[in-house]
């Protein structure tokens, strides 16, 4: 791996993923862009190229189709520049569960959970191995709320967050370093896809702010950054609770208010 390694970044055509290619490139990281809008990326290319002199490489995928997601698969494992994975991709989708096709549900998972497993596995073996680099993946913080009613969405970020978690556990000890980015609202275009206008809402917070928070925590070493959380402590009570909760699983017996009476 190169002293300043290359960074994959998936859904980089547009929104989150373009910023971080921005960010990255502005860092003096050379870059891999992945998405299905080649025109988009190219320009993007461009103009990076011309403003940072780093190289940049487009691998147009469709990461809902297998041979595509090979494709990357195989860069990811073979190309050993790369050293850092942003597993950005991801999509929504409108309207309650029982309205929502199964179909879109499917491809909705494939995008938001199956990928990311695909490609966090292709890398992941090479960079515990050489005992460096990154994984970044973008969660929601509609993964910790199923309040929200946005189901499968919010259930493929709760997803990316236990992978995450998981991933920071097994591979923590290895060298690599592994972040879950959980971004709340944030003026992109993955609004038009469930069908709302972000700009008719408040509270919204600018993608460049967001992807400059998120850079914070990457540079600290957080295994989680919620750009949207003001009082940071109270993501480490949560958790903290979680874990006190795993020491209370006494599993010999049923817990007493599950046992029958004879
Ligand atoms: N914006 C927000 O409010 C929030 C976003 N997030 C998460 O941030 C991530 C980025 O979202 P955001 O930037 O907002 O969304 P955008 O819709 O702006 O961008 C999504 C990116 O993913 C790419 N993409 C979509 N479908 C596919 C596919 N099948 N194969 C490959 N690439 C694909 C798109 O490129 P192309 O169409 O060219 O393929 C695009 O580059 C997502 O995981 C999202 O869930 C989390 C919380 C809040
Ligand atoms: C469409 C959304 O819900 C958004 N991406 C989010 O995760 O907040």
């Amino acid at each position: 791996m190169s002293e300043i390694p290359a960074v994959l970044i998936t859904g980089a055509s547009t929104g989150i993923g373009a910023t971080y290619a921005d960010r990255f490139a502005r860092r003096g990281h050379d870059l891999v862009l992945v998405a299905r809008d080649v025109v988009r990326m190219e320009a993007l290319a461009n103009r990076l190229r011309q403003e940072t002199g780093v190289a940049i490489d487009i691998l147009p995928a469709d990461l809902t189709k297998a041979e595509d997601l090979a494709k990357v698969e195989t860069r990811l494992r073979d190309d050993t520049r790369i050293g850092i994975l942003v597993n950005n991709a991801g999509t929504a989708i409108g309207k309650s569960f029982v309205e929502q096709s199964v179909d879109d549900m499917t491809r909705l998972i494939a995008l938001n959970a199956t990928a990311l497993v695909r490609l966090s596995s292709a890398i992941a073996p090479r960079l515990a191995n050489a005992r460096e680099g990154a994984i970044i993946n973008i969660g929601s913080v509609v993964g910790l709320a199923p309040e929200f009613g946005m189901t499968v969405y919010g259930a493929t970020k709760a997803f990316v967050l236990f992978l995450s978690q998981g991933l920071a556990h097994e591979l923590g000890s290895k060298g690599v370093y592994i972040q879950a980015v959980l971004p709340a609202t944030t003026r992109t275009e993955i609004w038009d896809h469930v069908g709302a206008d972000v700009n008719a809402m408040s509270n919204v917070m600018e993608v460049g702010d967001l992807v400059d928070a998120a850079l914070v925590g990457l540079d600290r070493r957080e295994p989680v950054t919620i750009p949207p959380l003001h009082d940071g402590g109270q993501w480490d009570r949560v958790d903290g609770a979680r874990k006190s909760m795993l020491g209370n699983l006494v599993n010999a017996l049923p817990a007493e208010r599950y046992r029958t009476t004879a």
